[in-house]
């Protein structure tokens, strides 16, 4: 098999990286892309040996990456985020023809953040002042250590730009990673690494292992050298990643899934609640962090959903390389299947599709909108993770926090209302990481991020990151000729 693959034009090694050297494995796995189904190319296929070996490359390089100052990581990470600007093309068409996410949002949104990630971890990581405070004349010192290796597990439906979210604050923190991007979207790990080579990085620190994790996983996430486990994706991984880490009480921070509701008060502004509407099918609805339940005040209801409806059906949905491509497909027909499963289980048990509600052809599925469902329906309580949403409408603010409330995930939540009160009131209301009022999606890589309840364990972003990827310690200094006896 090829060591190197050409993907829409860029070379792209399908090998790990450990150590900083290319390693390969005996087996592959194919890479598909969404777009039109067809193989992309053989990708290692990481075994618990190489995992273990890029984990104790992680271990021997973490003591001269820890003892790196604060200014020359930063450095680094900028140099990091050069070569990112510098392979921007280079980066966005390779995503986009490995996840089927738009070449357009690549371009001018995703890998922008990307190297953005770097720059504001390294920025970040400078203004971390060392608290100093005094207890009885004795000073209290407390500093942020690095803490070790970090194993970081990232999904499919955003890789560069959620493994970078995580790879940018455990380096500048000053420990090693070792980097488990998702096997259905494995490449733009391993241009991150050639980026980070170029960039200066040295040798183990950042270690990238391909393959499934169903098969590499334990292997990585149980291992007794890891200080730290980063993890977004689903629920049920996040339990059997938890529990793995559980043998050496490795700290955990995860990312995990929602069910977000957009709350329409009658006194919003309908036509910017219908724009956000219509964004929640951004990515072909692969977002954690999508409002998929409309929650609409009944006296606007009907006219919310004519104006949703037109906007909605002009969507252009197709190739996402083209520029005029609003929505593409979904990543694997495992997950169409899944989102295909959810939305027929809903029709079956009294749902009506106002929009979409099938598959189209090849990985594509209709933007759907489903009404007449019922709270406690799968489609309402569950991540179905592909273009469906649903609507069900409130009579009072009471009902409509009760409904927004009422699952088992707490991410975020989206208000449009025109009554600043209300969105304080109701906000204060709601059980979710992030709240956004009269908006979607505007990210602050400072604000603390995460998720309640089966949306996530702990925050990460600015301070919250390196509270997480350090060890934080107080040394206690007694004041000079001090004795026990005072
Ligand atoms: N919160 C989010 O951003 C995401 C949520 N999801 C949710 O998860 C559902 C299923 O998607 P999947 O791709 O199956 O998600 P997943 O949670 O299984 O996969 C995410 C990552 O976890 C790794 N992984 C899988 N098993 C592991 C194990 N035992 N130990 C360590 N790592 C392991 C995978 O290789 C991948 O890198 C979606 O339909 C969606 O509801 C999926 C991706 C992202
Ligand atoms: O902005 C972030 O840091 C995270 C965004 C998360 C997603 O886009 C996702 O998981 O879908």
């Amino acid at each position: 098999m090829p060591d190197k693959i050409v993907v829409a034009g860029v070379s792209v090694d399908t090998r790990h990286w450990i150590g900083g050297e290319r390693v390969a494995s005996a087996e592959m796995f194919t890479d598909h892309s969404p777009i039109d189904g067809k193989p992309i190319g053989e990708i290692s296929r990481g075994t618990p040996t190489e995992a273990a070996a890029a984990v104790a490359a992680a271990k021997a390089a973490f003591p001269g990456w820890a003892a790196t100052s604060r200014a020359e990581r930063a450095r680094i990470l900028h140099a990091v985020a050069d070569g990112v600007e510098k392979r921007l093309e280079e980066l966005a068409i390779v995503e986009t023809t490995d996840n089927g996410a738009l070449l357009r949002s690549h371009r001018r949104g995703v890998m922008p953040r990307v190297a953005h990630n770097f720059r504001f971890f390294a920025d970040w990581l400078l203004t971390l002042g060392h608290e100093d405070f005094e207890t009885r004349g004795h000073t209290n010192h407390v500093s942020w250590d690095p803490a070790g290796p970090c194993v970081l597990i990232t999904p499919w439906n955003a890789p560069l730009m959620l493994a970078t979210w995580k790879v940018a604050p455990a380096l500048a923190a000053g420990n090693t990673v070792v980097l488990k991007p998702a096997e259905w979207s494995p490449l733009t790990a391993s241009l991150l690494a050639d980026i980070a080579a170029e960039a200066g990085l040295p040798a183990g620190v950042l270690n990238v292992v391909q393959g499934y994790g169903s098969e590499i996983g334990d292997a990585l996430t149980a291992h007794p050298d890891v200080r730290r486990i980063s993890f977004t994706g689903s629920v049920p991984t996040a339990r059997r990643i938890a529990a793995s880490a559980a043998a050496n009480l490795t700290p955990l921070s995860l990312e995990l899934g929602g069910k977000s509701p957009l709350l329409v008060f009658a006194d919003a502004d309908l036509d910017r609640a219908v724009d956000l509407a219509v964004e929640q099918y951004d990515n072909a609805g692969q977002v954690c962090l999508a409002a998929t339940r409309f929650l609409v005040e009944e006296s606007v209801a009907q006219e919310f959903t004519r104006r949703f409806v037109e906007k909605a059906t002009a969507l252009v949905q197709g190739d996402p390389r083209d520029e005029g491509t609003d929505i593409g497909p979904t990543i694997h027909p495992r997950q169409l299947e899944k989102i295909d499963g959810f939305v027929q289980r809903a029709l079956a048990a009294g749902a009506r599709a106002v929009i979409g509600g099938h598959r189209r052809d090849g990985r594509y599925y209709a933007p759907t909108l489903l009404t007449d469902v019922a709270q406690d329906a799968e489609i309402v309580q569950e991540e179905v993770f592909g273009p469906v949403l649903t609507l069900q409408t409130f009579a009072t603010e009471d009902e409509a926090v009760r409904l927004a409330d009422d699952t088992r995930f707490g991410l975020a939540a989206t208000l449009v209302t025109g009554d600043p009160e209300r969105a304080e009131r109701v906000s204060a209301r709601l059980v979710a990481g992030t709240v956004w009022v009269n908006c979607f999606f505007v990210r602050d890589l400072q604000a603390p991020f995460g998720g309640s309840r089966h949306s996530g364990v702990g925050r990460e972003g600015g301070t919250w990151s390196f509270d997480f990827y350090c060890d934080l310690r107080n040394t206690v200094t007694a004041p000079t000729g001090w004795t026990n006896h005072g």
